[in-house]
């Protein structure tokens, strides 16, 4: 059976690799991997050139994980504790996000993904979360996931096969104001929005957490099936 093409973008960062010591394009493995052992053909979609112009040629796509989006994007000014803003990035995926969201295709979104797919439809940002709910579960650590239980909508339950879940989490932003068009479909106990939807899209989903540091994979599944249609 012939593999749908799943995109996936990825950072620009300074990096050391084999005997190496220059700015890369950089995606953990982890995310590739996932979209590979769920049926997908991964391609790697560095913020380069114009990405949005091969949406078309795509047959699913995913916004990673990343640095913070630029607040001027949703109207604020930035934060002390706002980082690694990265306006090229912002641009090849605002763009990427965009196209999908306009042609159908199937997406998800994971961490800044789902922050990308909020501020597109005109929502807002909490740009350092520790401040609004009071402590660092979401991200205890520099380059340390937590574990932080969610619970899941009808729909999200669907995919997990059950309502209650405590995946990997990593983000110090969040959703403030949610943007009309999205339906809220996992909340964490002290309220983060942790999961939205597209109302009314075939397969359109961003979760706050971060699925592919995780063995098992339905939310890539997911997404490969809905790819396939
Ligand atoms: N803001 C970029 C995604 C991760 C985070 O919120 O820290």
């Amino acid at each position: 059976m012939t593999r749908p093409v799943i995109g996936v973008t990825c950072y620009v960062e300074p990096a050391k690799f084999t005997v190496w010591d220059m700015p890369a394009a950089l995606l953990p493995y982890m995310y590739v991997d996932h979209i590979a052992r769920a049926g997908g053909q991964p391609v790697i979609l560095p913020p380069a050139g114009e990405p949005a112009a091969l949406a078309g040629r795509l047959d699913g796509l995913i916004i990673a994980g990343g640095g913070d989006i630029d607040p001027a994007r949703y109207g604020a000014p930035p934060a002390e504790q706002t980082g690694y803003v990265r306006e090229f990035r912002d641009e090849a995926e605002f763009g990427l996000m965009e196209a999908a969201l306009r042609t159908g295709l199937p997406f998800l979104g994971i961490c800044r993904g789902l922050q990308v797919l909020n501020v597109a439809l005109g929502g807002t940002l909490h740009q350092h979360l520790p401040d609004v709910v009071g402590h660092t579960a979401h991200s205890p650590a520099p380059g340390t996931f937590g574990r932080l239980p969610v619970r899941l909508s009808p729909a999200l339950a669907k995919i997990y096969d059950g309502e209650d879940l405590t995946p990997a989490h990593y983000h110090h932003q969040a959703i403030d104001r949610l943007a009309d068009g999205l339906e809220v479909t996992a909340r964490s106990d002290d309220g983060t929005i942790e999961a939205v939807e597209v109302t009314g899209a075939a397969f359109a989903l961003a979760v706050q957490w971060h699925p592919e540091a995780d063995e098992d994979g339905p939310l890539f599944r997911a997404l490969v099936a809905a790819a396939r249609h």
